[in-house]
């Protein structure tokens, strides 16, 4: 189907955002009043800047406190959209948003309502403008679609249609499943947001917080499914108000837009792009600094074994159990010192990841870094990420390690046998402020992941929200970390955390081989030792070796952290019972302790 954005859901000057969403690959525009006139450029300006462009304006919008109200206002209310009628033919614009009435003056009165809004479509008509009528979910007397659809019922007027938002409709819990009895050609046009579940006024959640669908909660797919079987053949048009994206560069929003429109289709059923490929498992993390002293010895008391050297790159593969650990000493490309700048998923068709992140926009980084390297299919992510789809030790497939060639002291026999890590549990990822929602729609749209819900995480400076996407087996889990604010420090450490079957012989074992960890205050034991009751001994251990504790119904969690290096920590985990989550009750405990 068509795509459109609204002017507000992009931050900039209407020229910013007109481009923006023409360089997205968007067919059309709603124009925001606010857009238009605070704009320097004539209606017939912005009408030729949009054609050559490429962009159709679909909607001019919102004409407010029209109907059902007293007659001399309601005259006023007529030539007020009178003007509006003559700009919307300078502009090119053919359909008008009327919002239902907000005004105090408005009476409750149906017929009066139909009957006005039909006198407004007879002018409108006059000018070649359709109207249509969009329940605001605060609106004073019509709030919900399907009263909105009895007025213009009513009215009868070929001029006349409902707007559908599915914002409105979605927030005041209205069964969507009902606009199938709506003549699809009464449907003028199909408004479309999503939003995270809050309970706050609906004006203050619809104004600040709507995201684009597939970063909130609401079922947006089902509503579209419901508008197409009704006939609605319009265009699928996103109404984004969000404080965040206002402030966002317009073009990557633009881009955001895009991939969510894609996946909603997919999801609705009006598209197959290349199918999702979830991964598996983490072949590798990669860590890029100039000095790799700085880390080897931490690397090292964890337990881990340089294995292998790169042929071609200043890349060393460093190994125990399934974990691998990419050291890479090549810092061009403005990464910043010792931090975590790849992940390499197992993925069971790497060609088609790669395609499927094709479809949704994702930017594709080239296959070969060298004529002799093994073709690898990598995507960056919204914080700069570098993702690569793997297929280790599989047949058939370019496999990266390859490219490497065993290390002059690779493990012996007599070579230490690490501390007991097994593979990867998650990486954390702390994403710029501007992109939080992108990035969840990323990994859930072209990685193939689920997102959970997002919690909120204290830390002695300001708020951390985090958000959690993992495969349905937990075997790739990514901890998605944004600051309180865009000011929030950028570089806050990232992390990776290793799985282990027996956290305290992993301690003691990295304790021993020297590994320093981040010491976590008593006060902490002795309300976990309030929280929760221990088998002998056990708290004490814990207390003695800076472990942390949590437990859901399922099972238990225990966990510890590594001091910090560079922009980067390690952490060690062990879940048992299918404990599903990431020690956020913790969360504010390690934060205190890595300010300190
Ligand atoms: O918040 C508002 O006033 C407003 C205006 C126009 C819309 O289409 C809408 O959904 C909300
Ligand atoms: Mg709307």
């Amino acid at each position: 189907m068509r795509t459109s954005i609204a002017t507000v859901s992009l931050s900039g000057t209407l020229t910013e955002k007109l481009t923006a969403a023409a360089r997205a690959g968007f067919d059309g525009v709603e124009i925001f009043e606010n857009d238009l006139i605070g704009s320097p450029l004539t209606p017939e300006e912005i009408r030729d800047r949009a054609a050559d462009l490429g962009l159709t304006i679909d909607l001019y919008q919102p004409m407010r406190d029209i109907e059902a109200v007293p007659e001399a206002e309601f005259a006023r209310n007529l030539r007020r959209a009178a003007h509006k009628f003559r700009l919307m033919r300078r502009l090119g614009a053919d359909t008008v948003l009327v919002c239902s009435s907000v005004s105090p003056h408005a009476v409750d009165d149906d017929a009066l309502a139909a009957g006005q809004l039909r006198r407004l479509a007879a002018l409108a008509q006059e000018s070649g403008v359709r109207v249509a009528y969009e329940a605001l979910a605060w609106g004073r007397h019509v709030s919900t679609y399907d009263h909105a659809w009895r007025i213009v019922e009513a009215a009868d007027h070929p001029a006349l249609g409902v707007c559908l938002d599915s914002f409105h409709i979605l927030a005041r819990g209205s069964d969507p499943t009902g606009i199938e009895a709506i003549p699809g050609d009464r449907i003028f046009f199909l408004q479309l947001a999503d939003a995270p579940l809050m309970a706050l006024d609906v004006l203050q959640w619809s104004r600040h917080y709507r995201c684009f669908p597939g970063q909130g909660d609401l079922d947006v797919a089902g509503l579209v499914r419901a508008a197409v079987r009704a006939g609605y053949d319009g265009p699928l048009s996103l109404e984004v108000f969000n404080d965040v994206f206002r402030q966002a560069e317009a073009g990557r929003t633009a881009v955001d837009a895009q991939r969510s429109l894609a996946l909603l289709q997919e999801s609705a059923g009006l598209t197959a792009p290349p199918a999702p490929v979830v991964p598996t498992g983490f072949a590798f993390a990669e860590i890029a600094t100039a000095d790799t002293a700085r880390i080897t010895p931490l690397l090292s008391a964890l337990g881990f074994s340089r294995t292998a050297r790169h042929s071609g790159k200043p890349v060393d593969l460093w190994e125990q159990g399934e974990a691998r650990i990419l050291l890479n000493t090549d810092t061009s490309g403005h990464k910043p010192d010792l931090s975590l700048t790849a992940v390499g998923l197992e993925t069971p068709a790497p060609e088609a990841a790669s395609a499927r992140a094709e479809s949704l926009l994702a930017p594709v980084l080239p296959r070969r870094r060298a004529p002799e390297d093994a073709p690898l299919d990598a995507v960056a992510a919204p914080d700069g990420t570098e993702f690569f789809f793997c297929a280790t030790g599989r047949r058939g497939h370019a496999d990266w390690t390859g490219d490497f060639a065993p290390a002059p002291q690779a493990p012996t026999p007599q070579a230490p046998a690490g501390i007991g890590v097994t593979r990867i549990d998650h990486v954390a990822l702390t994403q710029p402020w501007h992109q939080f929602d992108e990035a969840v729609l990323f990994h859930r749209s072209v990685l193939g992941l689920h997102p959970h819900a997002s919690v909120d995480l204290a830390d002695p400076y300001g708020l951390l929200r985090s958000r959690a996407a993992s495969n349905a087996e937990g075997t790739v889990r990514i901890a998605l970390g944004v600051g309180a604010s865009p000011t929030d420090d950028p570089a806050r450490p990232q992390h990776i955390a290793l799985v282990t079957d027996d956290l305290v012989a992993a301690v003691r074992g990295a304790r021993a081989a020297g590994a320093r960890l981040l010491p976590v205050p008593a006060n902490y034991y002795d309300d976990l030792a309030a929280c929760h009751t221990f088998a002998p001994g056990e708290l004490e251990t814990y207390r003695e070796l800076g472990i942390l504790y949590d437990r859901d119904e399922k099972g238990e969690f225990r966990h510890c952290y590594t001091l910090t290096t560079g922009r980067l920590f390690f952490e060690l985990v062990e879940r048992t019972g299918g404990y599903d989550g990431y020690g956020a009750r913790n969360a504010p405990v390690r934060l205190a302790a890595q300010r300190a």
